[in-house]
């Protein structure tokens, strides 16, 4: 194989993008609303309140579930109990989207780095990635507690170009966040459709894909270019 890659990254955002994480995410945040005394969120609903950490996903379960806002101190217990359960049960469902990881070993191959950017937070991210064994894949990984502030913010995508040592890099998500974020520290981006969105900034996006079989000729000729 040859190395026609080395020197280039691809940056993954991690809910929704690389992992399945919707269940799991709901079923700890259901937990932690029913010790509360709040009924349970649709799972289908939760998907679409994950990408800007377990607060605002807690905030806005909370808003669905009791019909008013959480009070700080509420929101400091969910937060807490889902914390809890979640690190028990991180990865019962959480599994890569399909063709994702064979992509990832072609690029590899190819002397590409991969890195995560995520606004999990990083220990989080590390417990996932190491649970479904795939963190030897992964040069580093950011998360929301990383640096100074999260994405949109286009600091934890510039450590992760910095980690890598890339001169050129793509970035793949699933969100208007991660477009801002793409756009904000100057890389392309290529958003995944299946995931958690919202995707109202889609046109935005350098190009859209509908599974990892289409992202990867996107990919490479987007670090090709
Ligand atoms: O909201 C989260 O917990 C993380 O979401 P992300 O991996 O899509 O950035
Ligand atoms: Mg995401």
């Amino acid at each position: 194989m040859t190395k026609d890659l080395v020197g280039t990254a691809l940056i993954f955002d991690l809910d929704g993008t690389l992992v399945d994480t919707a269940e799991d995410l709901a079923a700890s945040m259901n937990h932690a609303l029913g010790d509360m005394g709040f009924d349970a969120v649709a799972p289908n609903e939760v998907r679409h309140l994950v990408g800007h950490g377990a607060r605002r996903m807690l905030m806005r379960g909370f808003e669905i579930s009791a019909n008013r806002d959480a009070s700080e101190s509420e929101l400091d217990e969910a937060l807490e109990r889902f914390l809890k359960y979640y690190q028990e049960n991180i990865a019962d469902h959480s599994r890569p989207f399909e063709y994702v990881i064979e992509m990832i070993e072609g690029f590899r191959a190819r002397g590409a780095v991969c890195a995560i950017c995520t606004n999990k937070r990083e220990g989080m991210a590390v417990q996932l990635m190491t649970t479904l064994n795939l963190d030897h894949l992964f040069e580093t990984i950011v998360g929301a507690d990383t640096t100074v502030a999260a994405k949109p913010d286009p600091a934890p995508v510039s450590l992760c170009l910095k980690r890598t040592g890339a001169k050129k890099a793509v970035f793949i998500g699933d969100s208007d966040t991660d477009i801002k974020a793409a756009m904000a520290t100057g890389l392309p981006c290529a958003i995944a459709d299946f995931g958690y969105g919202p995707l109202e900034l889609a046109g935005e996006a350098t190009a859209v894909f509908a599974n990892y079989r289409e992202a990867a000729s996107v990919i490479e000729n987007l670090l090709l270019a």
